[in-house]
Formats: C-alpha cells, structure tokens, sequence
C-alpha cells in the first residue's frame, strides 16, 4: 500500500508538471512519518498516510502551478501549522529560500524539528504573528512568493500575506469554495494593500488520487508598496477584515 501512495503522489506532481525524484520521495515519506508520529502536536489532525498524502501533500503541491511560485527565489508561508504547503515545497524546490511563519510555538517546535531531520537547507522557522513579524526591516517587503493554506478569509490573509512581498510579487491563498462576497472584500482588501487580484484558478483533478476537493489557488500580485500602517495590530484584521462593510 505504501508504494502505492508514494506513487500516486508523484503522479500528481506530473499532472502539475513536474516529477518527483527518489531523493525527494525520500524527503516527502520522512516528513510523514514525522507528521503521523508526533502526537502531541496534533499538527495535521490526520492519522493515516493515504489520507495524509492525497489531502495535504497534493494539495500544498498545488500552489507550484502559479508561475511565480515556481520562480520565487524566497517564499514565505504565513500560518504554516505542519509546514503545509512550506515544507512539500521546499522538497520540490530545494533551490529556494523558505520562511515558516507560525503564531504558535509548539507547532513552530516540531516544525524546527522537521527541517533538521530532513536536513532542508535554507529553510527559517519565525515563531510570532504575521502581524507582527510583517513590521520587521529583515522580512518585510522581500518575499517573491507568499504561500497561505488554511489560516483564513481571503481579506484576512491578504493583509497577514501582502505586506510580506516585494514589488511584483505573488500571494497564492488556497482555497477550497470561495463565495463572491469573500472574493470582492478579498480584491478591495488587495487594492487597499498596494496589490490586485490577478486570478482564481482551478486546481485541476487527478482522477483516483485527487478528485472532488474544488481546490482553488487566488492569486493575488504586488504592485506598488504596501502603507505603513498595514497590517494592523495583531487580532485587528479578523476582527475588522479590510473591503468588508465596517472593517477598515
Ligand atoms: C488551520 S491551521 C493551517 C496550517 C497549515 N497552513 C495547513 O494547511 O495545514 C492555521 C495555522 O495558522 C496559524 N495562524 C493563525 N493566525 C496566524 C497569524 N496571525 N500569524 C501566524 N500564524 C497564524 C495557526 O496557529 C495555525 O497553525
């Protein structure tokens, strides 16, 4: 059975176009094992390995369909928990910077703990909120792609993501159904924040492996420089989420 998962994975990753070698097979079945054994955390809340593997590592896989996230020399994910989708990234694109950023410290514990025992080079794990953490001279405004799975509505996290990018930019939330009103608040945040929705894009299926999740990637792109009064103050952009009626 275990063959076979790792199998379907890297078919997965051809129908997103790229393949998976053994060294990085290799990578992807430590990382699980970390994931399935460290109780304490409760880090994925998932307990068996198909299920591990078809839900989040095709799913953080997905986001390397977006050209930018493909390039990016240095990428953040804001919200890592686990490390999704940071760490199944990081293993694809071993070339390239990577910053976990993680409110919470004993996910930020175990997430230092995955990085040395697959010995991912080049990867820094922040314990703090993106709020804060986005206000530091060492990481605001220089990530070429910012990466957020699962951490929240698209205004909130456009605010959490944005001011983390350079110029030119890319954030690729991803998303499961998105309602027109959380996309339209998510665009205006996006504005307000010095970038622009630039698309919403279909993660396509991979029949018997990856079928039926509705997965989206909304991509938003950096445009100008982000005011300094974003984001604002840690717990502010939940409670008054930008282009929301009443939020800024
Ligand atoms: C539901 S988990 C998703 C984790 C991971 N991205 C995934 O897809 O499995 C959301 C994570 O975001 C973190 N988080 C929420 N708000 C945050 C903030 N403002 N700054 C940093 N991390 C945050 C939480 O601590 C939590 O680990």
């Amino acid at each position: 059975m275990k063959r076979e998962v790792w199998e379907e994975l890297r078919e997965a990753a051809r129908c997103f176009g790229f393949d998976l070698d053994r060294r990085r097979l290799g990578l992807f079945e430590r990382y699980a094992d970390l994931l399935l054994g460290y109780r304490e955390a409760n880090v994925v809340g998932v307990r068996d390995l198909r299920t591990l593997v078809r839900k989040h590592f095709v799913d953080s896989l997905s986001c390397l369909l977006v050209e930018g996230v493909r390039r990016a020399g240095l990428i953040a994910d804001v919200g890592s928990g686990g490390g999704l989708p940071g760490v199944p990234v990081k293993i694809v694109r071993s070339g390239a910077g990577v910053v976990l950023i993680e409110a919470t410290s004993r996910k930020c514990v175990f997430l230092r703990r995955v990085v040395e025992e697959l010995g991912l080079e080049g990867v820094e794990v922040e314990n703090g909120r993106a709020e804060e953490l986005a206000r530091r001279d060492d990481l605001r405004g220089l990530f070429d792609a910012v990466l957020v799975r699962a951490v929240a509505e698209l205004p909130v996290v456009a605010e959490y993501s944005v001011p983390f990018l350079r110029e030119g930019g890319v954030l690729v939330a991803m998303k499961g159904r998105i309602s027109g009103e959380e996309l339209t608040a998510g665009a205006l945040a996006a504005t307000e924040l010095g970038a622009g929705l630039e698309e919403v894009r279909e993660v396509p299926e991979v029949p018997g492996v990856f079928e039926g999740m509705e997965r989206r990637l909304v991509v938003i792109r950096k445009m100008g420089v982000t005011p300094a009064r974003y984001p604002r103050r840690a717990g502010v952009p939940r409670k008054r989420p930008l282009g929301v009626t009443g939020g800024s």
